[in-house]
């Protein structure tokens, strides 16, 4: 099983984000992770989907969006006509998590189920048919650069077991790096969500940085990087 790796773009340089989008692809990332924020579901504000839109022509890599607004229902069309491929609600966010899927699905769009770090796996026990994507979350979503939780690693276990043999991608955001992102494949994760860690040191080092937490993924689960 090959780590996925997606940077995620609230950690680049918004002055410039379609040249962040252009040097993150073009160092390897498998995923751009988009993370929109609304000041409400999140105490914190980012973009929306004229921004996401604005970002489409500058890669044909995966649009990984992850909602974290509420409501999110009236939104959903927005962000698929906007180009994303992968579109990610929070359960927390909504009470009708099944409509939700299907809206996505029925915009011939990805759907990803993303879990606060107090939410019990078992909010996935009647939404997996649906499902192509869990995100397990390991930091409280609005900001990048906090520390990671280690009480997730049993989660990304639990949910792996639950996920076995379905086509699902089972990704991790929240405060990854190549020790955590270690761990966390080793857990069972497959897509890893980076900010800080991918664009901390600017563009000079994307792919030196996205490749470490590849070969820390890899090796954790016994590939040769
Ligand atoms: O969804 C998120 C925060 O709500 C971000 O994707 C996440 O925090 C990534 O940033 P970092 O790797 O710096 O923790
Ligand atoms: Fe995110």
């Amino acid at each position: 099983m090959t780590t996925l790796i997606a940077p995620s773009m609230l950690a680049s340089d918004f002055s410039k984000l379609g040249e962040e989008v252009r040097a993150v692809a073009a160092a390897g990332a498998d995923y751009i992770h988009l993370d929109v924020m609304d000041g409400h579901f999140v105490p914190n504000l980012t973009f929306g989907p004229d921004i996401i839109k604005a970002l489409r022509p500058h890669t044909d890599k995966v649009f990984d969006v992850h909602l974290m607004i509420s409501p999110v229902e009236p939104y959903l069309e927005a962000f698929a006509k906007a180009g994303a491929d992968i579109i990610s609600v929070h359960p927390e966010a909504t009470p009708h998590l099944d409509r939700c899927l299907q809206v996505i699905k029925g915009l011939g769009k990805k759907a990803g189920i993303a879990i606060n770090p107090s939410t019990s796996e078992r909010v996935l026990d009647y939404a997996l048919e649906k499902a192509d994507l869990i995100c397990v979350m390991s930091v409280n979503p609005g900001f990048g650069g906090q520390a990671f939780i280690p009480e997730m690693l049993e989660k990304i276990a639990r949910i792996r077991d639950l996920i076995r043999g379905r086509d699902i991608r089972l990704e991790v955001d929240g405060g990854v790096n190549p020790e955590t992102g270690a761990l966390c494949a080793r857990a069972g994760a497959d897509v890893l969500v980076a900010g800080s860690a991918v664009f901390k040191d600017g563009p000079a080092h994307y792919r030196a940085k996205i490749e470490a937490i590849r070969a820390a993924a890899a090796g954790a689960v016994g590939l040769v990087a």
